[in-house]
């Protein structure tokens, strides 16, 4: 039985004495649906809630799933209550519009959850921070110095130095025919997995102290191993700074920069210089690391899954990249990807099903708001189901669960967050910051794996018996590693 599930039914138990001692019509806040809150101003439609569980049972293992049922009965703006927290699900894209385009400011802040305090060093990062002018520095400072496009390009020689070395890992797994496990994670993984896990005690805050699922041990044993790691990045470049080999601000790597930073103010980043510190860089550069690794390395996964599945579709890549970049070239230059169309189509049909991060970041507004008939709390936890946007056969059509790349030839619909049916990054003010890196390390990993190497399942299984399930977590992988095996097809 997992934790969660034991956690739940603890509560339940709890829940059931609390009932049974209280009696219902004692516990109004607890008992009454949605509609009665605050007034009796109308909340968005929504199952009842059970006292102090709310609808945290019915989430299930996979609650992008659970939430999506939920919403074709409830609609597109639900609402539930997680626990303690009043929480409002979005479905549809016109509601994503809304809350993510419209009333963006409204709804830009993060609500504060125990994993975020461990593996975030106190939400000092950017990702789990409260909305307001400490994230907003941040924000400014890691889009300029790391992931504008004068950044990413100056990263090119480092990434083709990367996929050299897989390509060639790759070749000597294909002259052995030994099987790839494409999906192998790291820590990081594991840090992602902590994040997303539903914790009872971000719901109901007094159950924080019993730890009933374990979570906050785990989130010290990883915080722990994380922070070496961290420590030992930033003691390398202390010591080559100390060591007198200054180094040019050209030559300066994202690390420098907020270590420089702490020494002395620049008018670039006013107002981080003032506020940075050892801790603040560790809580960045992690965001940085899990940003690029874990999501990036789950649409790849997802990518080559689909091609896998669609033969006929591999085949066109295949194609398609023999055509720009040829048979007598090994490596895919990054200059090539613009001219890869049907490879683009592919990625967008793969980031639709599935999105990486099924449900974003969660978010929380930060005062009262009425959006339509419908009132939405202060502190509301917002969660929008970005699954369900990707499969609204309304705004789709009804092969929506179909992988068919070719339904974007002619389409202007893109990844940036302006169509809010395919909004796999995110939109708005907390959207994605590092979308223009990781679109590229995709495009650039898949199109170098097709092009190299054909790939077969293992032990002659056919693509009708992949397991194509998901695991739910910040970034949703497959729920069983992707096993494969690769044949290099550029001559010797
Ligand atoms: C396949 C690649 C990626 C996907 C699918 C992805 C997806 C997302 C999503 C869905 C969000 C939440 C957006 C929202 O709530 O509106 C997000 C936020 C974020 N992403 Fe990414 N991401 C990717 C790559 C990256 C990379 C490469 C970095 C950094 C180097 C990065 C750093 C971040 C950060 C720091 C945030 C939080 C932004 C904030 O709170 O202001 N991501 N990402």
């Amino acid at each position: 039985m997992s934790s969660f599930i034991f956690a739940t039914l603890f509560v339940l138990l709890g829940a059931l004495w609390a009932f049974i001692n209280l009696r219902w019509a004692r516990a109004p806040a607890a008992s009454l649906p949605p509609t009665n809150w605050k007034n009796n101003r109308k909340l968005p439609p929504g199952p009842r809630a059970l006292p102090i569980i709310g609808n945290l049972h019915m989430l299930g293992k996979l609650p992008h799933r659970t939430l999506q049922e939920l919403a074709k009965k409830y609609g597109p703006l639900m609402s539930m209550r997680l626990g303690y927290m009043p929480t409002i699900v979005i479905s549809s894209p016109l509601a994503a519009e809304l809350f993510l385009k419209i009333h963006d400011s409204v709804f830009a802040s993060q609500p504060k959850v125990q994993a975020a305090d461990y593996l975030s060093y106190g939400t000092k990062g950017m990702a789990f921070t409260k909305y307001g002018p400490y994230w907003r520095n941040v924000r400014k400072f890691c889009t300029h110095e790391l992931l504008s496009a004068a950044k990413i390009d100056s990263f090119k020689a480092m990434r083709r130095e990367e996929l050299e070395s897989l390509v060639q890992s790759l070749m000597e797994a294909a002259k052995a025919h030994e099987v790839v496990d494409v999906s192998e994670k790291s820590i990081v993984h594991q840090a992602l997995s902590l994040v997303a896990a539903p914790n009872l005690a971000d719901y109901v805050p007094f159950l924080g102290a019993f730890d009933l699922q374990g979570l906050t041990r785990h989130f010290k044993e990883t915080s722990k191993a994380l922070d070496k790691i961290l420590e030992i990045i930033i003691e390398e470049h202390v010591q080559e700074a100390n060591s007198g080999q200054q180094r040019n601000n050209h030559e300066m790597d994202f690390v420098d920069v907020m270590l420089s930073l702490m020494k002395k103010s620049t008018n670039t980043h006013d107002g981080l210089s003032s506020i940075i510190d050892r801790t603040s860089i560790k809580a960045i550069i992690l965001d940085m690391i899990v940003g690029t690794i874990d999501t990036s390395a789950t649409a790849i996964e997802w990518v080559l899954s689909e091609l896998l599945r669609h033969p006929r579709v591999m085949r066109q890549v295949q194609e398609e990249l023999n055509s720009v970049v040829g048979m007598d070239r090994s490596i895919v230059e990054e200059t090539d990807l613009a001219k890869l169309n049907y490879l683009d189509m592919v990625i967008k049909e793969s980031l639709r099903l599935p999105p990486v991060a099924p449900l974003l970041i969660p978010r929380e507004s930060v005062e009262d708001i009425v959006i339509g008939e419908y009132y939405i709390p202060k502190k509301s936890r917002i969660i929008v189901n970005c699954w369900a946007l990707g499969r609204d056969s309304e705004v789709w059509s009804k092969n929506v669960e179909e992988f068919l790349p070719k339904r974007f030839k002619g389409s202007d619909i893109d990844l940036k967050g302006c169509d809010f049916q395919l909004i796999p990054f995110g939109s708005g003010r907390r959207g994605c910051p590092g979308m223009n890196l990781g679109l590229l390390n995709i495009r650039l990993v898949v199109a170098q794996l097709v092009h190299c190497f054909h790939w077969e399942l293992p032990n002659g299984m056919s693509t009708a018996e992949m397991d194509m399930a998901e695991k739910f977590d910040l970034s949703s992988p497959r729920a069983k590693h992707l096993l494969a095996v690769p044949k290099y097809c550029l001559g010797v």
